[in-house]
């Protein structure tokens, strides 16, 4: 998929700014506080519906505005639908800062903007001449305490409905979380790997969040046997097969992993990935463990097992991950995951995932820079990429590069 408009309404320092990005590798350039990562920020948002800085809404806003808005309008794969051409594609790249008369993007602009094409419309594009694609676009309204969103046209109930529509693998300065930071972490990983290419997850994580819910109300209000043992029931019957999809993702994705990370990172041999369930699932069906541990739940008032304490671990040989990797491999390994995830998503639905790579130079020896460039241009994936200047690898002009630049709350197509 590969996004062909972005526009952002009062977003951190940004006024009204539109982005028509190429479909290949697009570069963002600016000083530092410019505000190049907050055009990530907001893809990101789209597809994770939180920013990889912060919750939604905390700090997004642009101070002394009452809502951040962001439009996005992409092309994606349909599989297995015969080809029909009945669109146009974006013409070249372009970044346009908006000036004077206000907002096509207020809460009813988002609607009506969303709402004015018809979803769904098929065309071949220059390059795949027989894989359809359709068009599909996304508005989000956040003030911080609530928010409106449309998915081609239609109004959504749930932010994850929205969110699952738009696939993004971003690695960032914080990424390397995914392997030294906490659990969560690396759960959201899985989930939300999940939940862009089994859109069926969503339903099953949802089932098995609202039971969470129940039981952990039931417990805290010390309810009696009957209660609880109707939402076990429920819990572990959407934990069980949540576990195992979580598990055949990490599995599925293990190969293409170790094998980036040893392209990446030499040093980086005999890895290894382990899904850690969250109770002792070799020995008990989640229904047991729970039943089992049930009394003490009683006492904490909050469910102590079950996939919602599951994590995953990358170890070499016997020796977990976290503790042998220097904070630079802890990196290449986070980015190597991400990359692997893209692949799978590549491989799972014909399609790749946009990729973003914020401040790739301060992450990133001018080396790993260059054949994580290299990968992105083998793979054909739309990337966003942001950095104070053009990375070695991108100089030159390219037909698959386009580069803007950050100044002023400002964006601009740039020549450099
Ligand atoms: N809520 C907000 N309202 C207005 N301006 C904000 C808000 N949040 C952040 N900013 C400003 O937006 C800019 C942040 O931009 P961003 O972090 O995207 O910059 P950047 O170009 O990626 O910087 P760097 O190269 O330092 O990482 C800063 O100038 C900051 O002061």
């Amino acid at each position: 998929m590969h996004v062909t408009r972005l526009d952002l309404h009062n977003l951190r320092r940004f006024d009204e700014v539109q982005l028509l990005p190429g479909a290949g590798i697009n570069l963002v350039t600016g000083d530092n506080g410019a505000g190049k990562t907050s055009v990530l920020e907001a893809l990101h948002l789209m597809a994770y519906g939180r920013s990889f800085r912060a919750r939604v809404g905390d700090g997004l806003i642009r101070q002394g505005a009452e809502a951040t808005e962001v439009f996005v309008e992409w092309r994606e794969r349909v599989p297995g639908v015969g080809a029909t051409a009945t669109d146009t594609p974006a013409s070249g790249a372009g970044l346009t800062g908006v000036d004077g008369p206000r907002p096509k993007l207020g809460a009813d602009d988002v609607s009506s903007t969303i709402a004015s094409t018809a979803p769904g419309r098929e065309e071949t594009m220059p390059g795949s001449p027989t894989d359809p694609l359709r068009t599909r676009r996304a508005g989000l309204r956040h003030t911080g305490r609530d928010w409106q969103g449309r998915l081609d046209g239609q109004t959504v109930a749930q932010l994850g409905d929205l969110c699952a529509a738009l696939a993004v693998v971003s690695f960032e300065p914080g990424s390397h979380a995914l392997i030294t930071g906490a659990a969560e972490n690396r759960r959201r990983f899985l989930d939300w790997g999940l939940f862009h290419v089994e859109h069926e997850f969503l339903s099953l994580w949802r089932r098995y969040a609202r039971a969470l819910r129940q039981r952990n109300a039931l417990l805290k209000a010390r309810s009696g046997d009957d209660q609880l043992d109707a939402w076990d029931r429920e819990l572990a019957e959407a934990g069980e097969p949540l576990g195992q999809h979580r598990q055949r993702y990490l599995e599925a994705i293990e190969p293409t992993l170790v094998r980036l990370a040893a392209e990446l990172a030499p040093g980086l041999g005999g890895l290894r990935l382990e899904y850690l369930p969250g109770w002792r699932r070799e020995e008990f069906p989640l229904l047991d463990a729970l039943l089992f541990v049930r009394d003490r739940d009683r006492q904490a008032g909050y469910t102590s097992v079950g996939p919602h304490r599951a994590d995953w671990r990358i170890a070499f040989g016997n020796v977990p991950g976290r503790e042998a990797l220097s904070r630079g491999q802890a990196k290449l390994t986070a980015l190597s995951a991400l990359l692997a995830q893209a692949e799978h998503h590549a491989a799972v639905r014909g399609d790749w995932p946009v990729i973003v790579l914020d401040d790739l130079a301060s992450e990133l020896d001018r080396h790993h820079q260059g054949r994580v460039l290299a990968w992105v241009r083998s793979t054909g994936a739309q990337a966003f990429i942001t950095g104070t200047e053009v990375p070695p690898a991108l100089q030159g002009p390219s037909p698959h590069v386009s580069m803007f630049h950050v100044e002023h709350g400002r964006i601009t197509p740039s020549l450099d």
